[in-house]
């Protein structure tokens, strides 16, 4: 089915509050709660027809957006492509120009409000900071490694993959306990880059699977509270997370990086192309520091996931 394509606005306030509207009983959908927009009309390109449809249903004027994040999702009846871009600036006070009910919502109250199965990955993609730390050398002593932790932290890093290949899955355990704590103390979530057998054994946010990890499971291992992570390098290893449904996903690599030099860049426009077949918050990975979140995020991206230029040393 030729999906109809769809414009949809995340609207925040100075609160962190979104804006969402009740779809009208008849429509539908009807009765769930959405982010306004609607279809993109012939001979409009997206952007005319995001401010055309806020402008009609709201009564605001969109001046600045920015992509979040573009899903495509086939609904029995039919299949529709969301490309849902978050406002940066607008003029004007919205209202329900249509009689449509309108409420500001917290990020973390969306998941009470009942909303088309569609839009699942886009309240994940408003979940998830700009910036995935990735942890850095296997440490030799927990101190320092501790230390390295929380001075990144104090960097306003706000999710962590706690990854530590060479350690046992002892040393590993005590390491997760110290670091967990250290995490929440800073309101960071931490997802545990740890063998299998190790998954219902450590108290975390979540989980991050390695891409062999990901051909070795057919259920997710974790329940849906709790975020499930995974690391690709190309379109398989993505479908296979998205068949196992993995929260969000990191793609590598973007860029050259002296700890892989032997992998092959995708660069940023392999990267847009393989994120126009996924349907879920991707971060970008490889060579990339904070001043590359704009491009990545451009690209259809979440953000950067990075080690070296996130982790502190000491
Ligand atoms: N606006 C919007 N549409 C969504 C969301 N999630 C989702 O599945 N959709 C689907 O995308 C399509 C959007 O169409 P719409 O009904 O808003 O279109 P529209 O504003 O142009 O309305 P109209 O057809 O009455 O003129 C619908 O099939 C709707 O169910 C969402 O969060 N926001
Ligand atoms: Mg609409």
């Amino acid at each position: 089915m030729f999906p109809i394509h769809v414009a949809v606005a995340v609207i925040q306030n100075l609160e962190g509050k979104i804006l969402l509207t009740r779809r009208q009983e008849h429509t539908h959908q009807g009765g769930l709660w959405e982010f306004p927009g609607g279809k993109v009309e012939r001979r409009e390109d997206l952007a005319q027809a995001l401010r055309r449809e806020i402008r009609e249903e709201l009564g605001i004027e969109v001046i600045t957006h920015q992509p979040l994040i573009s899903i495509t999702h086939a609904y029995p009846e039919k299949t529709v492509r969301l490309d849902v871009h978050s406002i940066l600036k607008y003029a004007g006070v919205p209202y329900g120009m249509e009689g449509q009910p309108l409420e500001w919502v917290s990020i973390e109250a969306l998941h009470d409000y009942p909303m088309p199965a569609a839009d699942r990955p886009i309240c994940n993609a408003l979940k998830l900071p700009d910036t995935y730390l990735i942890t850095g050398p296997d440490p030799k002593a927990m101190k320092p490694f501790l230390r390295s932790l929380e001075v990144s932290l104090d960097q306003d890093i706000k999710l962590v993959q706690l990854r530590a290949p060479g350690l046992s899955d002892d040393e590993y355990r005590s390491l997760a306990a110290a670091a967990y704590k250290l995490c929440q103390r800073y309101g960071a979530k931490m997802l545990a880059n740890a063998s299998l057998g190790l998954i219902d054994k450590i108290d975390t946010d979540g989980v991050h699977l390695t891409s062999l990890q990901l051909t070795k499971l057919s259920d997710r291992p974790v329940s849906s509270g709790k975020w499930l992570a995974a690391s690709c390098h190309n379109q398989r290893e993505l479908e296979q997370a998205a068949a196992l449904g993995v929260d969000f996903c990191v793609l590598s690599p973007v860029l050259a990086t002296a700890s892989h030099p032997q992998a092959n860049p995708l660069g940023w426009d392999q990267f847009s192309e393989h994120l126009k077949h996924v349907n879920m918050p991707v971060y970008a990975l490889g060579g990339l520091d904070r001043k590359h979140i704009p491009q990545a995020k451009m690209a259809g991206g979440q953000g950067i996931a990075a080690i070296s230029a996130l982790w502190a040393q000491g």
